[in-house]
């Protein structure tokens, strides 16, 4: 990081001198432009795009065989020079709260959930007690909310929901009185006390915390087997059909004691709310959907101006990470739409064989982005302005409120039928004085908030498409971010809090194979829905492209990136089958063929491992090796099915669905993960085309390179067309290389249960065997 530019008025953190008088209010936050990774970035995509066209255009393309490389190097070349707009201007964010003036704005933080099998409850409530005990000023007094949706309508999880507030009123004062860093009970009770003095005041808190959550642990785990407590709802019914319910959670009598001290503590409204469920219902739109109702229910009862989002497997890891993101929201001279925080998951191993850490996305390109007009939305763990998720364009620095020019009719067609919501929309200007204390809220209130809830209640409003979450993508945080924010003049910001500062928030990744590729199906296919949509696509969005053509580049690269499943496709079977027969792929009749395919292969190795190694420094090489194999592995399977899956959409032929990612437990939750051992159990079809070219690729590899001993023995032409064949074989031993783990998991773990599926292995041999004597 070498140089400091804070973009606007005011001192970037700098020293004052006598001679200028000091700023009226000093930046809240800073940005830094790394000059010599911007410079590297550049001149390594300058030379990668001379090299590789020099290749193209030399490629000939007489014969289909040649004519299918060069379609499939274009794409290549397509998506790579896509790519490169979030590279041209990395920049790093830093944040000055001690700065903020008080009092903040209101804070309404939204949790969703959707199934408490693959979602336990006391994981969920973890996320609810993080965010309950978030550091904001005035948060036990109004300022500070949390919602939870519960898409299945669960008993468990409301019950959970009570006995995590009981919890919260001695976690929350807890957390105060101690300035703890980590909001989030289970990590913070797991790590060792600092200073481990056994009558010390803190020691004796802890104890006492510990032993209450204990309990609350074990209440929960006695309401998961209380048949009473599930009653009449079952698995098929619950995300099928139910009431919309909304419930202020608050004390009962019973849990009165759990106060500190018996007096009253002021600890964050929590909200139970379960949208309306019904198997008639044309559709609910996912996560999307569950967000929208959270949003008008948290617009009647606190309408606070920002939101912060969370997945429920993804809780906050420091307190002060809320009043962080309003120092970007309230120092821009432009105000920004959200302030998106990296991804991060507690359960990566060091050798991260799934490249689950998306080094890729929050360690190098949203640096990028955020170079440009901002980061894309990513689902979790941003903090919204309500104004511009309700629709509201980016206001010149002194309007006021967008909606307050509009009339009730207007405001009503947009949002929906309710007085309510309709003023809490008109009152959102105002916001800044709005108090609402946590006693407030009526029963009135929780009656009207669950009529917004109600599957009729979008019906021919603007819902999804004008207002909140955009609809029509699985992949909502990136569709509405495009759609909603950039396509309409909004900007976003990154924030990095780097070491030693922890993590602002930490999730789970999958730990299972065939999890990852399902997750990977959905976001490559939900993307794809949109880079191939007539309507949506990037490259032909006027506004878009009006405001900023990179930004336009990196919006498509995510939107078409499932695409390299073709060049894919070309690259694992034409060389191979070709150099069974002996017939080369990469020749030049003066060898600068061969050369330049040699050096555009090693521009773009060189590419990836300066990107990992800015990214991971010490874990660069294996980071580069992990990338790599799971960057083949994916375009084989999670994107060549997100293809057909985006295609099946665009047709209308099959609707797309969100498989929602199972959260497990700690404790063994990926084993072999942590091992570096792929895990394959559960493996599906999903991943039948990886295991079938990499049984084409060994059988390739050992047939032609037999053939190849016979050729050298004989002529001296056939010693050249060894010559020329030598970039396939280069290429087969590589693809060998990186697929090792599947040969090994379908022919050398035998005896392992977590081995590719035998039926897997069993279809692949007879598809490759096919294909060998289709075409070999
Ligand atoms: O019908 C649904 C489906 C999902 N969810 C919730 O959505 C969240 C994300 O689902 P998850 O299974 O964890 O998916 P991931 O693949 O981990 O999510 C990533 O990808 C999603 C888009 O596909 C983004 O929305 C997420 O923020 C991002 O973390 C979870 O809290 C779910 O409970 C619902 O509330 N209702
Ligand atoms: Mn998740």
């Amino acid at each position: 990081m070498d140089s400091a530019t804070a973009s606007g008025s005011g001192s970037g953190g700098g020293t004052t001198t006598m001679a200028t008088p000091p700023p009226l209010r000093l930046r809240l936050s800073a940005v830094h432009v790394n000059k010599a990774l911007v410079a590297a970035n550049r001149l390594m995509a300058v030379v990668h795009a001379a090299l590789v066209s020099a290749f193209i255009a030399r490629r000939t393309t007489s014969t289909p065989l040649h004519a299918a490389m060069v379609v499939a190097d274009l794409t290549l070349l397509f998506l790579w020079a896509l790519s490169q707009a979030a590279m041209w201007r990395p920049v790093r964010r830093e944040a000055f709260p001690e700065r903020l003036l008080l009092p903040l704005p209101g804070l309404d933080v939204v949790v969703v959930t959707a199934d408490p099998d693959k979602e336990p409850p006391l994981g969920v409530m973890n996320t609810v007690l993080s965010a309950m005990a978030l550091d904001y000023p005035g948060g036990g007094g109004g300022r500070l909310s949390v919602y939870l949706s519960d898409d299945a309508g669960s008993p468990l999880t409301l019950l959970a929901a009570r006995k995590a507030y009981a919890f919260a009123r001695a976690w929350v004062p807890f957390c105060r009185k101690h300035a703890v860093q980590c909001p989030c009970p289970d990590r913070y009770l797991a790590m060792a006390l600092p200073l481990a003095g056994d009558d010390d005041e803190l020691a004796v808190d802890r104890r006492r915390i510990k032993e209450m959550y204990e309990a609350f642990k074990a209440e929960l785990e006695a309401a998961s087997k209380d048949e009473s407590v599930s009653g009449s709802w079952t698995k098929a019914k619950r995300q099928q059909d139910h009431d919309a319910y909304v419930e202020v959670i608050s004390i009962s009598s019973k849990d009165e004691d759990q106060g500190d001290g018996g007096e009253e503590v002021p600890v964050p409204l929590l909200v139970y709310v379960s949208r309306e469920k019904r198997g008639w219902w044309a559709h609910h739109h996912f996560k999307a959907g569950a967000l929208n109702a959270l949003l008008r229910v948290s617009g009647l009862l606190t309408n606070a101006p920002y939101l912060l989002v969370l997945d429920c497997d993804m809780a906050c890891n420091t307190r002060s990470s809320a009043m962080e993101a309003m120092c970007f929201h309230l120092d821009e001279q432009h105000p920004i739409a959200f302030l998106q925080f990296p991804q991060m998951f507690h359960n990566l191993s060091a050798n991260d064989i799934y490249t689950n850490d998306l080094r890729y996305i929050f360690h190098t390109r949203w640096f990028g982005l955020d170079g440009l007009r901002g980061p894309i939305l990513s689902g979790t763990g941003f903090i919204v302005r309500r104004d511009a998720m309700y629709g509201a364009p980016p206001p010149p620095p002194t309007s006021s409120s967008f909606f307050s020019s509009m009339d009730d009719a207007e405001l009503r067609a947009r949002f929906g039928d309710s007085d309510r919501l309709v003023e809490s929309v008109k009152q959102l200007h105002q916001h800044q004085q709005q108090l609402q204390p946590a006693g407030s809220c009526s029963s009135t209130a929780e009656e009207d908030a669950s009529s917004v809830a109600s599957c009729a209640f979008e019906a021919g409003t603007g819902w999804g498409h004008q207002v909140g979450f955009m609809y029509q993508c699985v992949v909502e945080d990136y569709f509405t971010g495009y759609r909603r924010f950039f396509a309409r003049g909004w900007t976003s910001a990154y924030y990095f809090p780097t070491r030693p500062r922890p993590p602002a928030f930490l999730g789970a990744m999958p730990t299972n194979l065939n999890d990852v590729l399902v997750q990977n199906k959905r976001w490559m296919a939900g993307m794809l829905t949109v880079g191939l949509s007539s309507r949506y696509c990037p490259l032909a969005c006027a506004p878009l492209l009006a405001v900023s053509v990179p930004q336009a580049m990196a919006i498509a690269y995510f939107g078409l990136a499932a695409l390299y499943a073709v060049p894919a496709l070309c690259y694992a079977t034409l060389p191979q089958l070709c150099f069974l027969r002996g017939v080369p792929l990469f020749d030049g009749d003066d060898g600068l063929g061969w050369w330049l395919a040699a050096a555009c292969f090693a521009s773009s190795l060189l590419q990836h491992l300066v990107e990992a190694s800015v990214a991971r420094r010490r874990l660069a090489l294996r980071t580069f090796w992990n990338e790599q194999r799971f960057w083949m592995l994916n375009a084989v399977t999670g994107q060549l099915f997100g293809c057909v899956s985006a295609v099946q959409d665009l047709l209308g032929a099959a609707p797309m669905d969100f498989d929602l990612t199972a959260k497990q437990a700690d404790d063994d939750g990926g084993r072999l993960y942590q091992q570096g051992v792929f895990d394959f159990t559960g493996c599906s079809t999903l991943l039948l085309p990886a295991t079938t070219l990499c049984v084409l690729n060994a059988a390739a590899l050992l047939g032609g390179t037999w053939r190849m001993l016979m050729l050298s023995s004989g002529s001296s032409g056939g010693a050249r067309l060894v010559g020329d064949l030598f970039p396939q074989l280069f290429l087969l031993c590589y693809i060998a290389a990186l697929s090792y783990p599947l040969l090994e998991g379908m022919f050398l773990r035998l005896h392992d249960p977590a081995r590719v599926p035998t039926r897997i292995t069993a279809l692949s041999l007879a598809l490759a065997a096919l294909l060998l004597a289709v075409f070999g």
